[in-house]
């Protein structure tokens, strides 16, 4: 009988990042009995790699923003798929959140007045950015961690015992939900050092498990980021929506070949940077599409204005959402127009001084002087595009981010519908802490309501226990859990990448399928203490569920939009634009099926004018629209 580490927790939050945390926080601050597990150590997580900052309308670099100026952006930049709701509750409570993390100990960048200084990003009206130099994730992290502690120390004040509220699984990876009686009933996983086996009972889970970029070879995303959540949550009975999206952000580094997809942070451009082909052309303003031309500037001279008077100049193109700056970058270097690493230049050197870069973009001169004996202050960047972020994610309902389980909550990156099909950059960090808050909020009051609580029992625990070790069983001898990595890896990059085409898409799901009945057959020598091919090797399910999804939707939705483009649907269809693409499992196989988009209150629909709305809005829509305001005005 193996033996199994026992836990009963009111609320286990998985995943400690900004969305886990603060969860965590919330849900520990509501009385209860919480649990935080993390894959990786504590404090690393994707969050605490966010450099540029985090998003919310506070108006302190220019009291022209507001909770509906961003609203607009943030919909306008996921092309209006977004769930408009979540986009309302986070456009309102982000500058809230923002000032309550000044409450726990944080310390943003000032203004010359004292106020929390807002830097310039892709697709936001005004500077919105709260941000610590380009250190933001950091700051982030380390003020939710110590507020953590210091909720620690209150209970070891009551209790003698610091854990007694509040306690950190790390290094602990979570590979099955229990649901008993259509219920969450708890978790199980491994402890990754001693590959000793864990059971968290509990009626709430909170997923905060973030992204999928390892699923693909040339990412700014680290080891952890395998979909597990998304896996995890469609393995329970909920589903997931918009796994088309992904998010390719336009500036990774391309050279050295060791350091491919490493993100390289948009607080460049939104300092002054600039993209450059081969030719020296500042080529960006050729790539400005319709749906933004009003917005952006069309001469070097405008754009080059803009950064000291925004109020009279329209913004540079290089400031696109991230979606249509990728695919700029893309058509330069398939066009010939490349440099010889198969990137395009970010030039900043040439437009600030030496102290501006160094004040300003700290971590990016340490980073290209580290991995590519690059001076920025001096020498352009070399960039290309790399995976970044999944706009897809489990579907929740937009205010309790609850999930079709009950007691299942998603919060974070791994949740989907606030950044329709396109997030704008500084989203994330703010979305974790309004969704991580609210997540924590509801765990703890289903908790309440979950008088009865389910037990967990012995023929599931049985059968995740079996799962978990028949990579060891099968030893040497069956499939090599590296080699499906890199397989999968190539599969995605090559079929269904940046640019989309119905053919490689059918090819993908042949080779997707081929790829999951060998992923059955993995094996790895040695056994379960710190064993990564292990590891890897109950990954690569999630990994699999998680492709197979983007590849099924990919191919289904045939137009294209913020994080899909289509070769053969190259424009944005507004009947799609009613339609999310919900996946769930059957017996490990995805199920799609099309499900109409919640519907855009009338209050909200008219913070934008109609020639906008017509863009992206059906006849139909646009005649429901004209007489909603036809009403207002009579
Ligand atoms: C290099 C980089 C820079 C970025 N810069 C910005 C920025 O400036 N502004 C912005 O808004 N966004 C930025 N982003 C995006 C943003 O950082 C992430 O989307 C966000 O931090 C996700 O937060 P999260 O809390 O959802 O998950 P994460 O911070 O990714 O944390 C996920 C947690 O889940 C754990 N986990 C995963 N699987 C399991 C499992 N099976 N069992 C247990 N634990 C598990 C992980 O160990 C980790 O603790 C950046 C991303 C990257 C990679």
């Amino acid at each position: 009988m193996t033996n199994i580490e026992r836990h009963n927790y009111d609320v286990v939050v998985i995943g400690a990042g900004g969305a886990g945390l603060r969860a965590a926080i919330e849900a520990r601050l509501a009385g209860k009995r919480t649990a935080i597990i993390s894959k990786s150590l504590f404090g690393k997580a994707h969050t605490v790699m966010a450099e540029g900052g985090a998003a919310a309308a506070m108006g302190n670099a220019n009291a022209g923003d507001n909770w509906m100026v961003h609203f607009r952006d943030t919909m306008r930049g996921g092309k209006f798929l977004n769930n408009f709701r979540m986009a309302e509750l986070h456009a309102t409570e982000a500058p809230e959140r923002i000032w309550e993390l000044e409450t726990y100990g944080a310390l943003f960048d000032r203004t010359s007045d004292g106020k929390i200084s807002q830097r310039n990003f892709g697709g936001h009206e005004y500077p919105r950015l709260a941000h610590v130099g380009d250190r933001t994730g950091l700051e982030l992290i380390r003020t939710l961690q110590q507020k953590i502690v210091s909720l620690q120390q209150e209970d070891f004040a009551a209790t003698g015992n610091y854990e007694s509220r509040l306690r950190v699984f790390a290094e602990t990876t979570i590979t099955e939900l229990f649901v008993e009686n259509g219920r969450i009933a708890g978790c199980f996983g491994y402890y990754r050092e001693s590959g000793e086996f864990v059971l968290f009972e509990t009626p709430s889970i909170v997923l905060a498990t973030g992204g999928v970029g390892k699923s693909y070879k040339v990412t700014s995303n680290s080891w952890e980021y395998t979909g597990d959540g998304h896996a995890l949550a469609m393995r329970a009975g909920a589903t997931l929506i918009n796994m088309e999206f992904l998010q390719f952000h336009p500036t990774g580094m391309v050279w050295p070949p060791s350091v491919k997809g490493i993100l390289v942070t948009e607080s460049v451009r939104g300092d002054g940077g600039v993209l450059k082909n081969s030719e020296g052309k500042r080529f960006m303003f050729d790539y400005v599409p319709d749906v933004f031309r009003k917005q952006y500037a069309e001469t070097e001279e405008e754009a080059d204005r803009w950064y000291t008077d925004p109020d009279n100049n329209r913004r540079p193109p290089e400031l696109l959402p991230r979606d249509e700056v990728a695919r700029a970058i893309n058509s330069e270097v398939k066009a010939g127009r490349g440099t010889p690493a198969g990137g395009i230049y970010l030039d900043i050197a040439s437009r600030r001084s030496p102290e501006f870069i160094l004040k300003r973009l700290p971590s990016m001169h340490h980073q290209f002087k580290e991995l590519a004996d690059v001076d920025i202050t001096a020498s352009p960047m070399e960039v290309g595009p790399t995976c970044h972020y999944v706009m897809g994610g489990v579907e929740v309902d937009p205010d309790t981010a609850a999930a079709a389980v009950p007691g299942l909550f998603a919060a974070g990156e791994v949740s989907g519908g606030m950044h329709g099909s396109n997030r704008l950059g500084g989203n994330s960090l703010s979305d974790l802490l309004v969704f991580g808050k609210r997540a924590g909020e509801y765990a703890a009051r289903h908790a309440d309501e979950a008088v009865k609580r389910a037990k967990v029992s012995a023929a599931a625990l049985n059968a995740a226990v079996e799962t978990a070790l028949a990579p060891l069983g099968r030893g040497e001898g069956g499939e090599n859990p590296y080699t499906l990595h890199s397989e999968l890896q190539q599969v995605m990059n090559d079929l269904v990448g940046i640019i989309r085409r119905r053919s490689e898409l059918e090819e993908s799901l042949g080779r997707l399928a081929d790829l999951k009945e060998r992923v059955k057959k993995v094996g790895v020598a040695g056994g379960r203490r710190y064993n990564p091919g292990w590891h890897l090797a109950l990954d690569l399910r999630n990994m699999l569920a998680v492709s197979e999804c983007t590849a099924k939707a990919a191919l289904e939705r045939e137009e294209s939009r913020g994080g899909h483009t289509r070769e053969d649907f190259p424009k944005m269809d507004p009947n799609w634009r009613r339609v999310n693409l919900v996946c769930s499992l059957r017996d490990e196989d995805v199920r799609l099926e099309r499900k109409p988009l919640p519907k855009m209150r009338p209050e909200l629909m008219q913070l934008f004018d109609r020639a906008e709305l017509s863009k992206y809005l059906t006849d139909e829509e646009l005649a429901e629209f004209d007489e909603l305001a036809g009403k207002a005005d009579a």
